[in-house]
């Protein structure tokens, strides 16, 4: 294998730091207006304490400086932090992007080794077994099977043939492949995925630029208050206020907290995904997925088992067990889903024989549009099995011992596939279907949160409700088509939900392009990767519950600290106001506010300021894990918020600023 192990990378430790000091530039702080405020801030009483004469104001103004810019330092910190935890996840996707180099093939039909990296749209490249596959492309000529495990986390190989996509970064495990290249160099999916993991294009989502607008507004509201109150106490109370104390009044109340973890709130949600192995193509995607008003979902392999298993013939009078065993393997000899194979299994068991049968014809595979499988054979015949109301229509009637047959396996929460030949129904294969465990609670926790679930499916509509019911899922759409489902999703968009949904096939395309959360099936085309704004390199179907609930904690984590940070700035106003105003004669009424007793107004301000700082480090955890919050409605979730964190939030500063306030008066400083 030509492959070089990629670049060892700067220590974690040295990036954080340097990330940490980077980020205080002002050309980079500017995107963030609280955090701004904060720099200019920070600036001014530099220059006052530089060019101040020595003595207990400057050793002030030296240590308001000082602790401005710890706050800045765990402002950038939390960003950098929450970025460095993203690149830990990056590094899973690029372990499989070792450099390849790749056989260019020439006019003349030969090959020349060329890197990886120079590889164009439309060259032609050879792919021979132990070839790691050097960029993405769409195979010409050649049937081999590939090793997707590096991208998709499946262990079991694909078989890649003319028509097929080849996805940078997987291996070939057999034979030779003739591909043409459809990626610039890096470009390709692997390449793009990286980039969107290690936030290299993470970009603000609309909810987070309306939020730091917001924010932005209520701190200018403060400025201008606060500019305009040196004027005010100058003329009412003949006191000067002192600039640097002006300063520390504006930090303490403009919403710095928030301010400081909003960002690092959103990469850790684009983090949390990438955890459970789900490529979000963008944050908005993540965050959508916390306003989901309906979830989409097949039955088989979502809800239930994938692995469906034959388990019984119910033939129809006048044939026998052995004449439908015998048609039903000869209907799925080519067929190789789980289904297909199982049939097959059950007849070889039925019929006491393992040796091939002996027909000829062409086969016909199954489709989700069709929803049948069989064989043409070479006299003519037809030979079909499938879903009962497609196969009722093929053979155009049916005996109604078939319908009783399938009623009974549906009733009994079975798939009942109808075999026919021709016009000619033989009788029903029993599909054992299995609720996944553990689905049932979690289906109830998204009825408590207002969530809809919808199960849509290929299956007749009595197996879907008995299913349905079993898993404790709201609402059932059975006998659909992959356009079905396409237009369910418009419908509930046209009544003003947000809708999403998990595919897999080509045919699943346009439903993930119109959902507003598509998550897509590592294992799937790549068409349907193209389409989604989400991908499962573990192909599990059940991941779009995963999904769904870390986009809620995205939203309920920004909620409550927002909420915690707005009220903590409250709480700060009551502790330093009165402590300032405590020598203006005709403002002493304001001190009846220091409830907190504080000594003297400079130990007030420096207390409140300390732990102003002190919050955003503390509370980086709840930003980067989220908070905990309990499946309810959103309405009664963001009334719990409000209550639970805005409480907090008001009672802690007091708490916190009263004991740094102590520990000050500890050193003579307060
Ligand atoms: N291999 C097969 N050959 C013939 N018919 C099949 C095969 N697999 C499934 N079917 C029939 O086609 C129907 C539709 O299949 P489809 O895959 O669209 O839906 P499904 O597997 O039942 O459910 P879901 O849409 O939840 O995956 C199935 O319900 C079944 O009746
Ligand atoms: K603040
Ligand atoms: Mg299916």
């Amino acid at each position: 294998m030509r492959t070089q192990p990629a670049a060892s990378r700067p220590s974690r430790f040295g990036e954080l730091v340097r990330d940490t000091l980077v980020k205080l530039d002002p050309r980079a702080m500017v995107h963030n207006p609280v955090m701004f405020v904060v720099e200019v801030g920070t600036a001014v009483t530099l220059w006052l304490t530089m060019f101040s004469s020595p003595g207990p104001q400057r050793a002030y103004d030296g240590l308001v400086t000082a602790i401005l810019v710890m706050t800045l330092l765990f402002a950038t910190f939390a960003e950098a932090y929450a970025e460095s935890r993203g690149r830990a996840q990056a590094d899973f996707l690029r372990q499989s992007r070792a450099t390849a180099q790749a056989r260019v093939v020439q006019g003349d039909g030969t090959w020349e080794w060329t890197e990886g990296t120079a590889l164009q749209r439309g060259m032609r490249i050879r792919i021979e077994a132990g070839d790691v596959v050097p960029g993405d492309g769409v195979v010409l000529e050649g049937v081999g099977a590939m090793d997707e495990s590096a991208i998709t986390g499946e262990s079991a190989s694909v078989i890649k043939s003319p028509g097929d996509s080849v996805t940078a970064g997987t291996a070939l495990l057999s034979d030779t492949l003739l591909v043409e290249i459809t990626a610039e160099a890096g470009q390709t999916f692997l390449d793009r995925m990286i980039a969107l993991v290690e936030g290299a294009e993470r970009q603000k989502t609309p909810n987070e630029i309306a939020l730091s607008a917001l924010l932005g507004v209520l701190t200018l509201i403060f400025v201008l208050v606060v500019v305009t109150l040196g004027p005010i106490t100058l003329y009412y109370g003949k006191h000067v206020v002192n600039i640097t104390t002006l300063v520390a009044l504006l930090v303490c109340l403009i919403p710095t907290t928030i301010g400081a973890l909003l960002s690092a709130i959103g990469i850790a949600g684009m983090n949390r995904v990438a955890k459970i192995h789900v490529v979000a193509k963008s944050g908005r995607a993540v965050e959508v997925c916390g306003d989901i008003d309906t979830l989409i979902l097949d039955k088989t392999g979502t809800i239930t088992m994938g692995n469906r298993m034959a388990t019984e013939f119910l033939p129809v009078p006048g044939v026998s067990l052995e004449e439908l065993a015998e048609i039903a393997w000869m209907a799925s000899d080519t067929d190789t889903t789980p289904e297909g194979r199982s049939v097959v299994e059950l007849a070889q068991h039925i019929l006491q024989r393992t040796q091939a049968l002996a027909f000829s014809g062409e086969s016909v595979p199954f489709s989700a549009n069709t929803r049948m499988s069989g064989v043409d054979l070479a006299d003519g015949r037809r030979v079909r099995k499938g879903a009962v109301d497609a196969i009722v229509k093929m053979v155009g009637q049916a005996p109604t011992a078939l319908e009783e047959a399938a009623e009974r396996v549906a009733r009994a929460g079975g798939t009942p596939l109808a075999v026919a030949v021709d016009n000619r129904a033989l009788g029903i294969i029993r599909l054992k279907d299995v609720v996944k465990p553990g689905l049932k609670e979690r289906f109830a926790n998204f009825r408590a949160m207002g969530i809809r679930t919808v199960m849509a499916t290929g299956d007749n509509p009595i197996t879907a409700r008995v299913i349905a019911d079993e898993a404790g899922i709201d609402e059932v759409l059975a006998e659909v088509t992959p356009e079905g489902k396409l237009a369910l999703i418009q419908k509930e968009q046209s009544q003003g939900k947000l809708v999403a949904m998990t595919g897999d096939g080509t045919n699943d395309a346009p439903a993930l392009a119109q959902a507003d959360v598509g998550l897509a099936m590592g294992v799937g085309t790549m068409a349907a990767k193209e389409a989604g704004n989400m991908v499962d390199l573990d192909s599990n179907p059940t991941k779009l519950l995963d999904v769904v609930e870390v986009g809620k904690q995205l939203l309920i984590t920004r909620g409550a600290l927002t909420t915690f940070s707005i009220s903590n700035d409250v709480a700060k106003y009551f502790a330093i106001v009165p402590a300032m105003f405590a020598g203006v004669p005709l403002l002493h009424g304001l001190s009846a506010l220091n409830i907190m007793d504080l000594k003297t107004p400079q130990g007030a301000i420096l207390s409140a300021l300390i732990f102003n700082a002190l919050i955003i480090p503390a509370l980086i955890p709840f930003a980067v894990r989220g908070v905990k919050y309990r499946p309810q409605s959103a309405d009664r979730l963001l009334l719990r918020n409000i209550f639970n964190w805005g409480v907090i939030g008001v009672i802690i500063p007091f708490v916190g600023i009263w004991g740094i306030d102590h520990v000050l008066g500890l050193f003579g400083l307060a």
